[in-house]
């Protein structure tokens, strides 16, 4: 049976992906950038469509008021900025799209965008921008605010921040470049254009003072799971990232929404690509499955907390972690999340504690199995679904890369479900190839 095809990508961050460890395995020397080259060229032989780089900028403290689990563990911090590791990895590589996060809270929009432009033009036009609104307390305060403005406001003004980078992107035409040796013409100013952008939030006058970059301007992708979230992501974004939630039938669901939405706004829903995040757990052939131990799950737990607390910023050290989640708990961050643990509380009894001590090592991935178990898994999903595209979780599953590049990955392109060649050679052209 012929399948779907799908796209894939890659889901990191340039920190710590391999702790805890003994400190010799892949990925250990990562602060010089040379693991994400290496990772990039092998992503690359295996055809992805791109490595995405997810990003904060705090040291998390919110549970119990003190860094001390996060730095431990290695979950939110240290972390480099992942906007100068992209062209980094562009030197080695000549293909594969490069997607790093920024904030539309934080950055001022004529500076991304003018960066943005650099990224495009030094990656020969395989960068993206991955559009969030930030939603921890802390980052706020290390840029000088005092607390983030409610969700729906950080999404009106990231509008806005989209919608004056995309002019000042435009600010250059195709073309101004010219470069003419017998006029003495570099640039063609009939080409080059002020923007006198006047909004709510921004001001600028533009323009820009780069070149137009070879994608014109960086693919943008996002991932709204609120109301507010997702008419922000269909009407900007080309790489929408979800999560499994609700299962085959939830991911279908979500697609299906996206898409609308982008074809009420006007858009081709087929420019969109919706990518659904997810840990793999590749078992080896004939292997013992193992199960968690105790200090798997204490690890796990401590991670998952660190990161529920700073993204929902919620303390979680208040609320009783062994008795079914509290219904009561009130999200400063990604109320969709929250929800869906009060939900596990309220309908199975599921306490913080449990919720908190799975995922290490892929223990509750819903793709387990050997390497050609999971690739019959993933394109039964994506058979269902419709598409477009998975992004596999990284960090933490270095071990598994072996697994995944020689097992998985020929499987899936093997039966036709993934691509063997690369045809457009910019990230925009790759991820329109299907
Ligand atoms: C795959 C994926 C990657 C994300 N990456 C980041 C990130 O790097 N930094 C960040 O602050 N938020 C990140 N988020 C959070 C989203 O930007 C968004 O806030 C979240 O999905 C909740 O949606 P909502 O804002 O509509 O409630 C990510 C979410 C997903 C699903």
């Amino acid at each position: 049976m012929a399948h779907k095809k799908f796209h894939l990508g890659y889901f990191t961050k340039f920190g710590a992906t391999s702790w805890p460890g003994d400190g010799t395995e892949f990925g250990s020397q990562w602060a010089d950038g040379s693991y994400h080259k290496e990772l990039a060229r092998m992503l690359e032989a295996a055809k992805f469509d791109f490595i995405f780089f997810e990003d904060t900028t705090i040291v998390g403290d919110r549970y119990g008021g003190s860094m001390e689990l996060d730095l431990k563990n290695a979950t939110l911090a240290p972390k480099l900025d992942p906007l100068p590791l992209l062209p980094l990895m562009a030197q080695d590589t000549s293909h594969i799209g490069l997607i790093a996060t920024a904030s539309t809270t934080f950055y001022p929009p004529y500076l991304l965008a003018r960066l943005l432009s650099t990224i495009d033009s030094l990656t020969k036009g395989r960068a993206g921008w991955n559009m969030v609104t930030s939603s921890e307390k802390n980052a706020a305060l290390n840029f000088g605010l005092e607390k983030l403005l409610p969700p729906s406001e950080r999404y009106d003004i990231a509008d806005e921040f989209v919608e004056l980078c995309k002019k000042l992107w435009d600010s250059w035409e195709e073309g101004a470049l010219v470069a003419n040796t017998e006029t003495g013409v570099y640039v063609d100013h009939t080409k080059v254009h002020t923007v006198n952008f006047e909004g709510k939030h921004f001001r600028s006058r533009g323009p820009l003072n780069t070149l137009r970059s070879p994608q014109g301007y960086p693919v943008l992708a996002q991932a709204g799971a609120s109301d507010r979230g997702r008419d922000f992501s269909s009407k900007n974004a080309e790489v929408v990232l979800g999560m499994m939630t609700g299962g085959v039938k939830g991911m279908k669901a979500y697609r299906d929404d996206i898409r609308n939405r982008a074809e009420k706004q006007g858009r081709n829903p087929d420019d969109i690509k919706v990518f659904f995040l997810t840990p793999l757990n590749i078992l080896p052939e004939n292997g013992e499955v193992r199960e968690m131990t105790e200090a798997d799950k204490q690890a796990a737990f401590e991670h998952n907390i660190v990161m529920a607390s700073s993204s929902l910023d919620i303390d979680f050290s208040q609320y009783d972690l062994d008795a079914p989640v509290p219904q009561d708990i009130v999200a400063g961050g990604h109320t969709s999340a929250l929800e869906h643990m009060k939900k596990a509380g309220r309908e199975e009894g599921k306490s913080l504690r449990d919720l908190f001590s799975t995922g290490k090592g892929g223990s509750n991935a819903r793709f387990r199995g050997t390497a050609q178990q999971v690739a019959d898994q993933l394109m039964a999903v994506m058979d269902e679904v419709g598409g477009d595209g998975i992004l596999i979780e990284g960090s933490g599953y270095n071990h598994q890369l072996p697994a995944l590049l020689d097992g998985v990955i020929p499987a899936l392109q093997k039966a036709g479900a993934v691509r063997t060649e690369y045809e457009g050679t910019t990230l925009r052209e790759i991820l329109r190839e299907f």
